[in-house]
C-alpha cells in the first residue's frame, strides 16, 4: 500500500499559496485545505467556533490558537485516508506543535516573495468573499470584470490588502511565522522558494513533488475541494 503525501504551504499574504496550492493539488491529486476556507464555512455554518472566530475576523485579528486548532484538527482527522496540501495553518508555532501531534508531515514548502512583489500583487486582488476565490486584474483576471466568475456575484478587494495595511502584516507575518520555519527546518522537511513570479517557482516545487509523492493510490486522489 502506497504511503499517503502530507504537505503545508507557508508565506506571507500575497505569497501565492493559494494559487500554488491549486496547481499542486490539479498535477498530483492532493486534496487542497485551507484554513481561511474551513473557518468561512464554520462561521457560515455557525458553529462554536465559527461564532467565535468571526469575532476576530471582523476586527482584522488571526483566530486564536485554540479556536483555529479545535476548527482544523477534527477536519484534518476525516481526512486519514486521503494525501492533502494544508494552505494557511500552521500560522504559529503553538499551530505547527498542534499539527506535529496529529500528523507527520512529509514537506514544509516556504514561500520567499521580495515585498515590492507583494505589495503590487495585493493591490490588483481582488476576492469573492463567500467562496473565497481570489483574482488578479493582471495575472488571473475574472472573465467579467469586478464580477465572479462561477456565481456572477460582485467582487471586493479587503481593506487589509491596501499597501499601508501591508507592512504592517507582513511585519507581523514575519515575527510569527519565524519560529515556524526554524521548527520545519529543525525537522529536515523545510524547502524555501525565491522568485518573484509563480510560473518561474512552479517548476521547481513540481521538480520537488515529483520526488515526494509516491505512487499515489488511485482510491486516495481526488479532486481540489475548490
Ligand atoms: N491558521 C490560522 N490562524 C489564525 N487565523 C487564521 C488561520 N487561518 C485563517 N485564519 C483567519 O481567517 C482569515 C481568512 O484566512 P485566509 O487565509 O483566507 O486569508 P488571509 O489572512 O487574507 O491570507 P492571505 O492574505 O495570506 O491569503 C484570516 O485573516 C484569519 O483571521
Ligand atoms: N502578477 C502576478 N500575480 C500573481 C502571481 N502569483 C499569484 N498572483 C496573484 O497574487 C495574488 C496573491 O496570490 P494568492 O495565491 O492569493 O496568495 P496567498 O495570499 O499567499 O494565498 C492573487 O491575486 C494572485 O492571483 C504571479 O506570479 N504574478
Amino acid at each position: 500500500m502506497s504511503k499517503l503525501f502530507r504537505a503545508v504551504i507557508m508565506g506571507p499574504p500575497g505569497s501565492g499559496k493559494g494559487t500554488i496550492s491549486e496547481r499542486i493539488a490539479q498535477s498530483f491529486g492532493l486534496k487542497h485545505l485551507s484554513s481561511g476556507d474551513f473557518v468561512r464555512e464554520n462561521i457560515a455554518a455557525k458553529t462554536e467556533a465559527g461564532v467565535q472566530a468571526k469575532t476576530y475576523i471582523k476586527k482584522g485579528l488571526l483566530v486564536p490558537d485554540l479556536v483555529m486548532t479545535r476548527l482544523l484538527l477534527p477536519r484534518l482527522e476525516e481526512m486519514t485516508k486521503y494525501s492533502w496540501l494544508l494552505d494557511g495553518f500552521p500560522r504559529t508555532l503553538a499551530q505547527a506543535e498542534a499539527l506535529n501531534s496529529a500528523c507527520d508531515l512529509d514537506v514544509a514548502i516556504n514561500l520567499n516573495i521580495p515585498l515590492e512583489t507583494l505589495k503590487e500583487r495585493l493591490r490588483h486582488r481582488w476576492i469573492h468573499p463567500p467562496s473565497g476565490r481570489v483574482y488578479n486584474m493582471c495575472f488571473n483576471p475574472p472573465r467579467i470584470q469586478g464580477i465572479d466568475d462561477i456565481t456572477g456575484e460582485p467582487l471586493i478587494q479587503q481593506e487589509d490588502d491596501r499597501p499601508e495595511a501591508l507592512v504592517a502584516r507582513l511585519r507581523h507575518y514575519k515575527d510569527v511565522a519565524k519560529p515556524v520555519i526554524d521548527f520545519y527546518k529543525a525537522k529536515g522537511i523545510l524547502y524555501t522558494f525565491s522568485d518573484t513570479e509563480t510560473d518561474q517557482i512552479w517548476p521547481n516545487i513540481s521538480t520537488l513533488l515529483s520526488t515526494k509523492i509516491p505512487t499515489i493510490q488511485s482510491d486516495a486522489r481526488c479532486a481540489s475541494t475548490h
